[in-house]
């Protein structure tokens, strides 16, 4: 924990950094390689062992999203990172392996089944505010590990609801093992070696992965002899009940188990973030918070918010999109370039790295005003933000499948939370933004958390 000017930002690079600088600050915090002129300028291109460009261009990101998406497939440091816990899921593959486990997995994720999923998100917010109720009238709380919890709950209860033998915990442990162990980049990730150079992270990290990998595979063979539990479907039996509109292909349960295994690595620490960095926020501008806490009052009533409340709580919904402006939790991504290629005027090889540094495209001054202050209100007409600025969940076919998921969760636990308590900073400790997977508040979030009398 550091002490820091409100809200906290990652000190970027304004001098060269050599080759071995860049590699010892990129294990402790990816974003402290980023160069200050990432934020002032659309393209930044340079060298540290392989040719790397970073790209901050919205017409330049359409071109790499969209148009162009086959020539611009994931790094391959990215899939070195996650293959082990994820195997050849939905996030990792490309082509053709791909797009049937998308067409296969979108529609579990309609605007229907979110609706019906919503109450797990409401039951696990009550749960919160139960907790947090019980610690009495003021005190200093991580809201950080608060927030893991609460989404940890609604990710384990919609992809394995109702199995009880269903270690939670056991999975829990070998997620945060494996994101603090493997998910720190590596020398030889970085330098872009092949696989079977050894690395510590991923040795010590895989241990954990095959049992939680067993565990989810016992749960998917017991659903599919017992059939479906009572109540809505969840994410285990829509995807069971999935097949490829055009092939007809059904999943394995191997590829069952990599893709829940990715919406429980993928979904739940990201949604916690945007919330946890929302709660730092508000707790250090009060008078956005009390109106945050008015709106949230006016719908809810004194009880925790529903999926039917979401559309009412748009300044609650502006909260989250300027938390995950300025703390985007996938802060940067990275494609290898196939082809020769053009980015604003400038020539991209084939095979060499481009960056999207999606931290710097949303502090970057020739695309934001005041980009490194806390204004939620910007967001209160969509249509004047250029669609390619703002990429907090990517975009073009590879955008976030779960977009919709953690935005009504987070709007539902977020207005729960601030119609229920007051949020203040503790003294003199504010987070430290560092970038391992995720970008993580490093010492947690604490703030000051005061129950406040009910509203009927
Ligand atoms: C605030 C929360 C979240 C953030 C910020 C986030 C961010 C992202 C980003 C930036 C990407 C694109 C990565 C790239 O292009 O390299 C992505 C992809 C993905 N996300 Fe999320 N995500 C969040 C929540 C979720 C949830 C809740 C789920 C599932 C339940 C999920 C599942 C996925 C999957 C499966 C992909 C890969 C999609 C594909 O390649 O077709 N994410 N996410």
């Amino acid at each position: 924990m550091v002490q820091n000017a409100f809200p906290v930002r990652v000190p970027l690079v304004t001098e060269p950094m050599g080759l071995w600088k860049s590699l010892q600050t990129a294990r402790r915090n990816v974003l402290a390689i980023l160069p200050e002129i990432a934020t002032r300028q659309p393209m930044v291109s340079g060298k540290t062992g392989k040719r790397w460009h970073m790209v901050m261009d919205p017409d330049a990101l359409q071109h790499i999203l969209r148009e162009r998406l086959p020539d611009y497939p994931k790094s391959d440091v990215t899939k070195n990172l996650l293959r082990p816990a994820i195997g050849e899921s939905l996030f990792i593959a490309e082509g053709a392996e791909w797009m049937w486990q998308r067409r296969t997995a979108a529609p579990s994720f309609s605007h229907r089944n979110m609706t019906a999923l919503a109450p797990v998100m409401t039951a696990a917010a009550e749960r919160a505010v139960q907790r947090l109720a019980a610690n009495g009238p003021k005190r200093a709380i991580n809201m950080f590990d608060e927030m893991v919890q609460t989404t940890f709950e609604v990710i384990s209860d919609v992809t394995f609801s109702g199995d009880d033998a269903f270690d939670r915990d056991g999975v829990h442990d070998a997620i945060n093992n494996y994101i603090n162990t493997a998910g720190k980049i590596s020398l030889p990730d970085m330098l872009g070696m092949p696989d079977w150079v050894p690395r510590l992270g991923r040795i010590t990290g895989d241990r954990a992965l095959t049992e939680m990998q067993k565990i989810a595979d016992s749960a998917i063979d017991r659903r599919r002899k017992s059939g479906p539990p009572k109540g809505a479907p969840d994410l285990l039996d829509l995807l069971l009940a999935g097949a490829d509109p055009e092939s007809g292909r059904t999943m394995s349960t191997e590829e069952l188990r990599d893709n829940l295994l990715t919406f429980i690595v993928a979904g739940h620490e990201t949604t916690a973030l945007s919330l946890s960095w929302a709660l730092y926020l508000v707790a250090g501008d009060q008078e956005r918070q009390d109106k945050a806490r008015a709106e949230a009052q006016v719908v809810l009533q004194g009880r925790c918010a529903t999926g039917d409340d979401v559309p009412k709580l748009p300044y609650i919904r502006q909260i989250i999109d300027e938390a995950l402006r300025l703390y985007p939790p996938a802060a940067l991504v990275s494609r290898t370039a196939l082809k020769d290629d053009i980015l604003c005027g400038r020539q991209v090889r084939r095979k060499d790295t481009v960056m999207i540094p999606i931290y710097a495209l949303h502090r970057n001054h020739l695309l934001w005003d005041q980009p490194d202050s806390f204004v939620p209100e910007r967001f209160a007409n969509r249509k004047d933000i250029p669609r390619y600025a703002y990429l907090p969940f990517g975009d073009g076919p590879r955008i976030c499948i779960g977009a919709s998921f953690a935005l009504q969760e987070a709007v539902i636990i977020l207005a729960s939370l601030l119609s229920s308590f007051r949020f203040t900073p503790v003294s003199g400790v504010s987070p430290d933004p560092v970038m391992i997977l995720t970008l993580r508040p490093e010492g947690g979030v604490w703030v000051m958390s005061e129950p406040l009398p009910r509203v009927h």
